[in-house]
């Protein structure tokens, strides 16, 4: 459902471009005081300077918002969730508070398996449901797309069920989140291939991908690139198999084990790199000559105290750096933008401007849609968020506190808190 409408007395802060921004473009932003925006049927239409709306209300077809000085961004793109998913797994977060490694949870059975059962157990409504009470809270905390992956069915019925609730939500007349659909079948190796990973990726090339194609199911094939996962050479397959099947290449990279995901990110022109606490000099290097997004993952890192990725050296180095929450029931149980935005400020030592090109624009070229959200420009979708303040730094300031007043989806207005 798209709207008219008319942002006025806006103090409009965005990056520009229709592509990723690179290394110091990051942390270019267009200030734009006493702004005024207009959208019409759900696309930007206009953006500049005030041009004499003064009352708040609906009149002459489009809806009137008096912004009153506050700072208006592009709305949030989230680039990498799992967040289609059953159970919790809160006892293994004991066991690593306890000194255990979130490998060797998962080499014992736990880990993603644990959540592959529960998933396969829920029905596509109860699954559904809970995916749904994800997208709300998103919502509330500015995040106008979000990208969520299958990964815990590794199974036919369930891989295809996961893609589907998220088609399903996508389809739904009420969104507020626009959902992009990756293909992760190779999350984990499923207990009936144990020992047998070449097996199974030749399963997911053979029996997966042709119907996840077909079907338009996904975008994007993600693969869970590690030591003791899958092999460089298992994701190089795979991968390759899947972008001649239309579809573009991601990869969980360099997460625990410097395994040389990075270089294999941009010797097969991946759309984005992700994780990358452990990526090497190289590595980098390699990502911003072949234009791959490096997409930061804070949360995870703090939620697992691992040290973090080296955002600001990816960002000297002249990479496109795209931050996202990792919402997902083991590594990373919180979907929390405002804590992001904070530890990507205060350990990965990016700029504010740069953290916000890194969660809108580059966000959106990490889902390649750069050209169409990401940032305030004409022709693009009328996604943006209201702050509570007239000073975009208050983002990093207000520590995991929500500042985000109105999420505002194709022109619609959603207050925060309704
Ligand atoms: N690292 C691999 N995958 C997820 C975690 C999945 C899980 O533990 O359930 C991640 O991105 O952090
Ligand atoms: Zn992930």
């Amino acid at each position: 459902m798209n709207e008219n409408l008319i942002i006025f007395n806006a103090r409009i802060v965005t990056p520009e471009g229709f592509t990723a921004r690179k290394g110091s473009e990051m942390a270019h932003l267009r200030v734009i005081e006493n702004g005024t925006v207009e959208v019409t049927d759900g696309i930007i239409t206009y953006v500049g300077q005030n041009r004499g709306e003064t009352r708040d209300g609906y009149y002459q077809h489009y809806w009137h918002y008096n912004a009153r000085g506050r700072c208006l961004l592009p709305g949030f793109v989230d680039s990498h969730t799992h967040f289609v998913f059953g159970g919790e797994r809160a006892e293994e977060f004991s066991w690593r508070l306890k000194g255990e490694s979130y490998m060797s949870i998962m080499e014992r059975g736990g880990g993603i398996a644990s959540t592959v059962k529960a998933t396969r157990e829920l029905g596509f409504l109860k699954l559904r449901s809970a995916a749904e009470g994800y997208l709300k809270k998103m919502s509330l905390m500015g995040v106008t797309t979000v990208e969520g992956k299958s990964g815990y069915g590794l199974d036919r019925e369930t891989e295809l069920l996961q893609l589907k609730i998220m088609r399903s939500l996508g389809n739904d007349e009420q969104r507020r989140i626009d959902i992009v659909p990756t293909f992760l079948g190779a999350h984990a190796l499923p207990t009936e291939y144990a020992g047998r990973a070449d097996e199974y990726i030749d399963f997911l090339i053979d029996e997966m991908l042709p119907v996840v194609a077909e079907n338009q199911l996904a975008e994007f094939c993600d693969v869970f690139c590690e030591k003791g996962v899958f092999s460089i050479e298992q994701s190089r397959r795979l991968l390759t198999a899947a972008q001649a099947y239309g579809l573009s290449a991601k990869l969980h990279a360099d997460e625990i084990y410097p395994l040389g995901g990075a270089e294999l990110a941009a010797e097969l022109g991946a759309l984005s790199a992700d994780h990358l606490l452990q990526a090497s000099d190289a590595g980098i290097r390699a990502m911003a000559d072949a234009g791959v997004v490096a997409t930061l993952l804070p949360l995870t890192a703090f939620a697992l105290n691992e040290p973090y990725a080296r955002g600001r050296e990816m960002i000297d180095a002249g990479c496109a750096v795209a931050l996202a929450t990792d919402l997902n029931p083991g590594s990373c149980f919180s979907g929390s933008v405002p804590l992001t935005i904070a530890l990507a400020c205060i350990y990965m030592k990016l700029t504010i401007e740069e953290t916000i090109t890194a969660l809108t624009l580059n966000g959106a070229a990490a889902l390649r849609r750069a050209d169409r959200i990401g940032s305030i420009e004409v022709g693009k979708q009328g996604d943006f968020i209201v702050l509570n303040s007239d000073n975009y730094h208050i983002l990093p300031y207000y520590i995991g506190m929500n500042s985000v007043i109105m999420t505002i989806k194709g022109g619609m207005l959603y207050p925060v808190g309704s």
